[in-house]
């Protein structure tokens, strides 16, 4: 009798995120490498063919880019790198279109941006679309949207938004696929580092030293261990391993780095807002409204706040500070930074009948705080 593992929830997986890094994609000179394309895509499809609905987070569309626009190297500057990606992504999404062809499997290209997965309105349009192409049958690649990014609301790595897709398609499991065969101690390139195996929590993580990346790719092992902590905090267990071991990470052999899942815990959505990204500004908050954030997980409204700091716009992530400055929690923001100090201090009625029923609406609504995590 074969032995239930961990990783048969890789193995039996009904839906898949499967993220798959610029490195293992494209050759140093700036081009897609086909082969390897072609041999991610026949495990993909093999899976495909026992039903397992995939979605495919590909990066690659500014090193696909490099060697038709005759750059030697990954640009610097965020317009060469858009450029670079507008150019790459075509050719990476035609070479996903032959290569699942082969199969008889059609693609659809669903960019996003960070943007997509914080709002709410947004996010439910990612996730019907998602959804739908899925019931379709069809392969999902998604990418970040990365010719309307900015730098400051930038992924910039595929690890992060992966995982937010797994949560968003309520995935069984997220395989992480780059040039690395797992997760190790220190460098990989140094002989006293070892592999580990299994991550049960952030106690595991202890004394590990996550580096930068390769040539190509950006975030190293950081956005990666990362993307694993969103994952597995929403429930979502992670293989991490190479794209030459894809097909065995699919099947659940021991290969790789496994990361356990932990609970799932409410407020998934905003995950990224607590792991990946900082407030634009600050909300100093008095001590009845940290509580009523905090320990009664309400909306945050202008009486409870006594003062404001940074340039910030509606929509925005700011951080919420307790009197004696920790900062608490982040959340979205209903105003500019410029209207806020008439607001502060003020009730809500006093501001409709002051101002306008508009101004009767929460700071920061409480769909859209999120706690962090040493004040759980
Ligand atoms: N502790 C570590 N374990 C494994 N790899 C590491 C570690 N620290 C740094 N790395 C580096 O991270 C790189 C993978 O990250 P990256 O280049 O961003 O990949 P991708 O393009 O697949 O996203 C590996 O090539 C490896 O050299
Ligand atoms: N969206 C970018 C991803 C950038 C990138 O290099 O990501 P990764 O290789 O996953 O570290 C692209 O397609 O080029």
């Amino acid at each position: 009798m074969t032995q239930v593992t961990p990783r048969d929830r890789v193995r039996t997986a009904s839906r898949l995120v499967v993220k798959v890094g610029s490195s293992s994609l494209t050759t140093p000179n700036g081009v897609i490498d086909v082969d390897r394309v072609d041999a991610l895509v026949d495990v993909l499809a093999a899976r495909r063919r026992t039903g397992t609905q995939i979605v495919l987070v590909s990066s690659g569309a500014i090193a696909a880019g490099l060697g038709p626009l005759g750059l030697a190297a990954r640009p610097r500057d965020l317009a060469t790198q858009q450029a670079a990606a507008s150019v790459g992504q075509g050719v990476l999404v035609a070479r996903y279109t032959s290569s699942f062809a082969r199969y008889g499997l059609r693609v659809g290209q669903v960019l996003l941006t960070a943007d997509d997965m914080m709002r709410r309105s947004h996010h439910r349009n990612a996730q019907r679309t998602l959804t739908r192409l899925l019931e379709l049958g069809i392969v999902p690649v998604v990418n970040e949207n990365d010719t309307v990014a900015t730098d400051e609301i930038r992924f910039g790595d595929n690890d992060r938004l992966a995982a937010l897709v797994a949560h968003l398609t309520h995935a069984d499991a997220l395989v992480l696929l780059s040039d690395v065969d797992a997760l190790y101690s220190g460098d990989p390139r140094k002989p006293e580092s070892r592999r580990l195996a299994e991550i049960r929590g952030s106690d595991d993580l202890v004394g590990v030293e996550l580096g930068r990346s390769g040539a190509v790719g950006t975030g190293g092992m950081i956005t990666k261990v990362q993307a694993a902590r969103i994952a597995t905090g929403a429930g979502v267990p992670v293989v991490l391993t190479g794209a030459a071991h894809a097909a065995q990470a699919l099947a659940g052999a021991d290969i790789g780095t496994y990361f356990h899942p932990g609970g799932r815990h409410p407020g998934t959505r905003l995950l990224w807002l607590a792991h990946a990204t900082t407030g634009r500004g600050r909300l100093h908050l008095d001590d009845g409204a940290v509580d009523a954030v905090v320990t009664r997980r309400k909306s945050l409204l202008p009486a409870g706040v006594t003062a404001v700091e940074g340039e910030f716009a509606a929509g925005d992530p700011v951080d919420l500070c307790a009197p004696v400055g920790a900062v608490v929690a982040r959340g979205l923001v209903n105003f500019d930074a410029g209207e806020i100090p008439e607001l502060l201090g003020r009730s809500t009625r006093e501001l409709a009948s002051a101002l306008g029923p508009e101004y009767e609406r929460e700071l920061i609504h409480r769909d859209d705080i999120v706690i962090l995590e040493s004040h759980h």
